[in-house]
């Protein structure tokens, strides 16, 4: 995933329209996400994403779809529809890796983060989405707009890629890479103007000043 001496790569994650994938794509992104959670401000169907995806061209960012306590059957009914090139999971490792298993396709576990003893030993998937614990009465256990300490991954021996997210921003994200130690990132309510309503602009912002840092 990360490459450890190029670019920082960039996740745009909550894409529900046309124009924020068309800027995300233009801009550079290396990764689109897509939230099948109903309970969601950035929920999408699997038919939606179809559509979405139908015009993008060749060398588009590759798609993750995410996926929260779903069962099986869940997660197929949307893969027959879609295309997705990795499955982001909240759920237990456990269940991550028969996901993995039973799909065939790279799996990245998100992980709420707290303090240094949330940080994974171990990971026997593909990547690790690290990001802010959610409080325990969230709608949604990602894309709170929260932050946690930087500080906390920089001396982590991570055993697998991983993203940082939760809280980001085009203001705080050069600080955010240089202080984690991170080589891949991850938004959605940063660039946003209200949840699920994504700004063209700050997209672009954010992928650039992820990028300035190298
Ligand atoms: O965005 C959601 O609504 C969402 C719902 C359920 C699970 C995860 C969700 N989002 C996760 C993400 O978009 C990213 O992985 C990341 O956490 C972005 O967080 P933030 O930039 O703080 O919105």
């Amino acid at each position: 995933m990360p490459d450890p001496g190029g670019d920082v790569r960039v996740k745009i994650c909550g894409i529900v329209d046309p124009v924020a994938l068309a800027t995300a794509c233009e801009a550079g992104a290396d990764w689109v996400g897509f939230v099948f959670f109903a309970r969601s401000p950035r929920s999408v169907t699997a038919a939606q994403v179809a559509t979405l995806l139908h015009d993008v061209g060749p060398r588009s960012p590759q798609t993750v779809g995410l996926f929260v306590r779903a069962s099986d059957d869940e997660v197929a009914r949307v893969l027959d529809v879609t295309r997705l090139d990795i499955l982001q999971i909240y759920d237990t490792p456990e269940r991550a890796m028969a996901i993995r298993e039973q799909f065939r396709r790279p799996v990245w576990l998100a992980c709420g983060v707290a303090t240094r003893t949330d940080l994974p030993e171990t990971c026997a998937v593909d990547g690790l989405v690290i990001e802010s614990r959610a409080p325990v009465d969230a709608d949604r256990p990602g894309g709170n707009a929260r932050s946690f300490d930087w500080s906390l991954t920089a001396r982590w021996p991570a055993p697998a890629p991983w993203l940082l997210a939760g809280g980001l921003t085009p203001e705080n994200v050069a600080a955010a890479i240089a202080t984690s130690g991170a080589r891949a990132v991850d938004v959605s309510s940063g660039v946003e103007d209200a949840p699920g309503r994504k700004n063209p602009g700050r997209i672009r912002n954010f992928i650039q000043a992820a990028r300035a840092i190298g």
